[in-house]
């Protein structure tokens, strides 16, 4: 594919944008020396927040001001756990942040449970369900007035009349975050005894059950009643719904181990609504793209972690009346995803769960 062109103000030849906003993963703040992960992949720690910065002041300086951001999780490193460093670390990006000029909707992945429990999250600034609009509540019939009801980190919004945007909680089922004794931590132990796993052992890639790790998580029941309550109302609306989480949920939009424990529950729940446009994840640090036969468009945004210096890994997605604009800058690359009808059969066949 060519280069998407815009000019100064965002028009392109599929019109004038009705918004904008900024996508960013795997941000993974720590004062630590650059050197080789578990994975034997390089991680550049004395960049990360330089390159959060730069996005920072991209965004800010661009035409059309995106109207909020989504910071997809793993905003800093587990390592600032040992050190004693999560809160210091975490108070130090988020004055950065404070430094844009538009609101951040942060997601939550694994780093933020080494660094911290649910508990804490919940209470923290990377609690961000203040962000979502409340005016739909109603429309949610699970929802019960008020997000703050919910066992799981997910919210919903609507930055325009014909579009929402849903950010969902990969870690819903996981054995990070949760109090041993809890019953979120029973339901997510039961998911795994009824399929095949072992923490100790990391199965080949595309084996049964590869993807059942900790650093993994996925959706509960509840959370994908909700999922399915709010893309009822959005099919109904005729709205087009862009959803965010931090786990990759297809295995062609991914290269690496990352991949939702329950992905083929949530891709069919995806795949059942009309209204869906999109996914974003981060999580794999290399990226990925695929387009399922629903036409929806998976994008895993490469990691500001991994990204060198003199390079990047963030961008900007222009939301036209056709399709999406993503401006990549540094390693995420641009691409134009149109919306698309649905197709009359359904990719799971590959989906074990
Ligand atoms: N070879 C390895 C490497 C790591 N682990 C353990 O897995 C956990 C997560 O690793 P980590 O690198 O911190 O996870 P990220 O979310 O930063 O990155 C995911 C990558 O993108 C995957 O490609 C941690 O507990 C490690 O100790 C391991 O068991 N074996």
């Amino acid at each position: 594919m060519g280069e998407p062109q815009t000019d100064m103000r965002g028009s392109s030849s599929h019109g004038h944008p009705h918004f904008t906003f900024g996508v960013i993963a795997d941000i993974q703040y720590a004062d630590k020396p650059d050197g080789l992960s578990g994975w034997k992949t390089m991680r550049y720690y004395s960049q990360s927040c330089l390159h959060l910065q730069e996005a920072i002041t991209k965004w800010n300086a661009e035409d059309i001001r995106p109207t909020f951001v989504l910071q997809l999780g793993d905003i800093i490193d587990g390592c600032n756990k040992r050190g004693e460093k999560s809160e210091a670390s975490l108070e130090m990006v988020l004055t950065m942040i404070n430094t844009a000029k538009m609101p951040f909707h942060h997601i939550w992945g694994n780093h933020e449970f080494y660094n911290f429990t649910r508990d804490y999250l919940m209470d923290s600034k990377l609690n961000t369900t203040w962000l979502e609009d409340r005016r739909q509540d109603e429309l949610d019939p699970r929802s019960e007035g008020s997000s703050d009801n919910k066992d799981y980190y997910a919210y919903h919004f609507s930055p325009h009349s014909k579009f929402r945007i849903i950010v969902i909680d990969t870690y819903d089922l996981s054995v990070l975050g949760r109090k041993e004794t809890s019953d979120g931590h029973r339901k997510s132990l039961a998911f795994l005894d009824s399929s095949q796993y072992d923490f100790n052992v990391v199965p080949p890639v595309g084996t049964q059950g590869f993807h059942l790790l900790e650093f993994n998580g996925g959706l509960g029941k509840e959370q994908l009643a909700w999922l399915d309550d709010v893309l009822t109302y959005s099919d109904k609306n005729g709205e087009r719904v862009i959803i965010a989480g931090h786990i990759p949920i297809h295995p062609k939009a991914k290269r690496s181990l990352c991949l939702a424990w329950n992905y083929g529950e949530i891709l069919r729940t995806l795949q059942s609504h009309e209204s869906v446009v999109c996914y974003f994840a981060g999580h794999d640090h290399s990226g990925g793209y695929y387009r399922d036969s629903h036409g929806i468009h998976h994008i895993t945004m490469e990691g500001v972690i991994e990204s060198p210096p003199g390079t990047n890994a963030f961008g900007t997605v222009f939301v036209y009346e056709d399709g999406l604009l993503l401006r990549g800058r540094g390693r995420v690359k641009d691409r134009f995803l149109p919306y698309q009808g649905k197709k009359e059969h359904c990719d799971v066949s590959m989906c074990q769960k």
